[in-house]
């Protein structure tokens, strides 16, 4: 059997919990074959980002371009994005390769409150990505920037992901992580709600949970899962990943992506 293929086009985070490092995790946890495009390096930790450099936009075209020609990609996942330009070459490589399956993971701002995304570039993520992504999964945060919604609760959520659908992407899912109560998250296709629902794990150790459960996303596409079973299978992973957190650093620590093997 040939190993799936997944490429992330994220930032690094030093601390090895979120970006480019816990997508890598999520890959090699999960058994697909993990490739990368660096957007930018940032000085992280637990506490929050002390430095960013965000890398040019050319050299983004050219590790994609580098790893897409000669091993290929059954799916690709894209994380912090940092600016319009690298975007704007994100979204050129997607219509030009025409990847299977592209998850969109619109990051803007770390949990520590530190910005990923130049806010002017929010609007090159709506025009240019969200209508090439296979599905897009906001944060609440995230779903209230780019709805304008106040979220805290699931009918809240559904009317987020219904707006978001609009905005071009096949598939949307309105992640609960930050909703009071059960972590529920909202799946959405244009005509149904699916549900994904798990109880809330009391822990500060949540650095890096939206990177790690759409690389899990990512690599149950690659796998040949549909969007629902890929959704369920990378909810189960993260839930794990929770709770097995190793506790980390003096802020909010990452989740642990090798829970099934050493616990
Ligand atoms: N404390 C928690 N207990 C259980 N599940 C959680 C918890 N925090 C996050 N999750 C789950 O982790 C995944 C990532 O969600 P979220 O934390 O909202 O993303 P982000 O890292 O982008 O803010 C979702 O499936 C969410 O439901
Ligand atoms: C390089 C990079 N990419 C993404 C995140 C978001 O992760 P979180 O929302 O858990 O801080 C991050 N902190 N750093």
């Amino acid at each position: 059997m040939s190993l799936p293929r997944c490429l992330t086009i994220a930032g690094s985070d030093s601390g090895g919990g979120a970006g480019i490092q816990a997508d890598l995790k999520a890959f090699a946890a999960l058994g697909v074959y993990g490739m990368s495009a660096l957007t930018a390096v940032t000085a992280q930790n637990t506490i929050g980002v002390q430095a960013v450099f965000e890398l040019p936009a050319t050299l983004v075209a050219q590790q994609i371009d580098s790893v897409v020609t000669d091993i290929g990609v059954d799916a690709v996942k894209t994380g912090m994005l940092a600016n319009a330009e690298i975007i704007a070459v994100v979204a050129e490589k997607a219509r030009t390769y025409r990847w299977p399956y592209l998850v969109v993971d619109p990051v803007m701002v770390a949990k520590s409150g530190d910005p990923l995304l130049r806010p002017e570039a929010r609007t090159a993520l709506i025009s240019l990505l969200f209508p090439l992504a296979t599905i897009v999964t906001p944060n609440l945060p995230e779903a209230k920037a780019l709805t304008g919604l106040n979220i805290s609760s699931v009918a809240e959520m559904e009317q987020a992901a219904q707006q978001i659908h609009a905005l071009g992407p096949r598939w949307v899912l309105v992640k609960g992580g930050h909703l009071a109560g059960d972590s529920v998250d909202v799946l959405y296709d244009g005509h149904e709600y699916r549900y994904f629902s798990s109880s809330r794990i009391e822990t500060r150790h949540t650095h890096g949970t939206g990177c790690t459960f759409a690389s899990a996303i990512a690599a149950g596409l690659a796998k040949g899962l549909s969007v629902p079973e890929a959704v369920q299978a990378a909810k189960d992973y993260i839930t794990l990943a929770l709770q097995h957190a190793p506790g980390l650093g003096q802020g909010h620590g990452p989740v642990h992506h090798f829970a099934a093997w050493y616990r």
